[in-house]
């Protein structure tokens, strides 16, 4: 057993820091955990959009996991960018027999509205990668594609993040109310219980980053053995932090500030 809690991610690069492995890793190195990364795609972005996609092979996804997998023990994992089918089936194979707890992120489209993933593997997603999760975090779009309902009040984001894991099978659903109006709400099923986190909203467009600061904050904190409700609590502290003070660089929507909150135990 390591002495050192161990996370991995799989998912896309950007090369401008803010979002994706980039933004999983610094989140994972903020949280005192010990982060791994396997890349999906290489895509050329920044704070404006997506300038172009580069897929990496499947064998070689394949070896990067088996890597991993064969030498280092992590304690919780999370997906972001699965840009297609292939991919997902790749990564379904070599997932499904690890028993520590899967955190999807169901990336779609990027905060710019650039599409990430191919639209057949959206329903792939919905159906052989969602089930398998201990804990999935959509925002409003991605929440509407999975439960085929249009979300518009937090009663929709219970409702929708319910129907995640009762009828998508998914073992909880924090569906995130950033692209709603007014107060910065999320609600969390747990499969027994309805949570809602929330924080005023802050009035910025430095937002690039934000789904895959929050999921890889959650996944760090899970790896650390703490419980959902409580990681999702801190997480979202943290993220809101990182927005609060988020930074102004860029000519588009800036990136999150991950030294904002540094957590408890950093600090001591
Ligand atoms: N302007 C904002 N002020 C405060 N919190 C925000 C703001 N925008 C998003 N959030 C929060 O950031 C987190 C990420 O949410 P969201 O932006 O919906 O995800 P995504 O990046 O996947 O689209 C959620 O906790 C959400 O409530
Ligand atoms: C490789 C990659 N993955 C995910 C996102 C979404 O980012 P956001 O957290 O802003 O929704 C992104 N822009 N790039």
């Amino acid at each position: 057993m390591n002495q050192i809690p161990c996370a991995l991610t799989i998912a896309g690069t950007d090369p401008s820091g803010g979002a994706g492995i980039q933004a999983d890793l610094k989140t994972f190195q903020e949280f005192t955990c010990y982060g791994m990364s396997i890349i999906t795609s290489v895509v050329a972005q920044n704070t404006t959009g997506v300038q172009d996609v580069h897929h990496i092979p499947i064998n070689m996804i394949e070896k990067q996991l088996d890597s991993v997998i064969s030498d280092i023990p992590f304690q919780a994992y999370k997906t972001g960018m699965i840009a297609n089918i292939d991919m997902m089936e790749v990564i379904v194979q070599k997932i499904t027999p690890l028993n520590v707890p899967y955190i999807m992120d169901p990336v779609m489209v990027a905060t710019s509205g650039d599409s990430l993933i191919a639209e057949e593997a959206r329903n792939f997603l919905r159906e052989q990668l969602l089930p398998l999760a201990a804990l999935v975090t959509p925002n409003v779009p991605e929440a509407e594609y999975i439960t085929g309902e249009s979300i518009k009040t937090v009663n929709d984001l219970q409702q929708a993040a319910e129907q995640i894991v009762v009828k998508h099978g998914a073992g909880a659903a924090l569906v995130k109310g950033g692209h709603l109006d007014g107060e910065a709400i999320d609600i969390l099923y747990d499969g027994n219980k309805m949570h809602r986190f929330s924080s005023e909203r802050i009035d910025t467009n430095n937002t690039h980053g934000t789904g895959c600061t929050y999921s890889a904050s959650i996944t760090a904190l899970l790896s650390k053995g703490i419980p959902l409700p409580a990681a999702v609590k801190q997480a979202k502290d943290y993220v809101t932090a990182a927005i609060r003070h988020s930074f102004s660089i860029g000519k588009g929507n800036g990136p999150t500030n991950h030294w904002a909150t540094r957590p408890e135990e950093v600090k001591q």
